[in-house]
């Protein structure tokens, strides 16, 4: 099954639901996990079962970076606030650059996000 992490800074929250709300259909064939309020609101707003790791400024990247490492995860979306710095940046980074490491599809804009997603659907067309 097709494993994927939803993680959302608090002013891309609305898209991320946007986007869980439109991909709804693939989506709830996925296996869904994210970092604590973001998969607390796509599981609460759109019905999608997700499963929650910890808040982002306490560990939930660097737990969703841990996935990566260990080649669990199918590709991430990201939707980050460019404009808002973050207290845990360091986990941030480390998130970005495990994903290069391990060559795991990761969105971090609403465009990217629907590329990555139209994808890994395509992916699962073509088994
Ligand atoms: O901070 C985050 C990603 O860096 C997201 O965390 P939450 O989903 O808990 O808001």
């Amino acid at each position: 099954m097709t494993r994927l992490a939803l993680i959302a800074h608090d002013d891309e929250k609305p898209e991320m639901i946007d986007l869980a709300e439109s991909y709804e259909s693939l989506l709830s064939t996925f296996d869904l996990v994210g970092t604590g309020t973001t998969g607390k609101r796509v599981a609460e707003e759109t019905g999608l079962t997700v499963e929650r790791k910890e808040s982002g400024p306490i560990g939930g990247d660097a737990q969703i970076a841990a996935e990566v490492a260990e080649d669990r995860l199918d590709g991430i979306v990201f939707l980050r606030d460019p404009l808002t710095a973050q207290p845990h940046e360091p986990d941030i980074s480390a998130l970005l650059r495990i994903c290069d490491v391990h060559d795991t599809p990761l969105a971090t804009t609403r465009t990217t996000a629907e590329y990555v997603l139209d994808g890994l659907a395509a992916d699962i067309e073509g088994d």
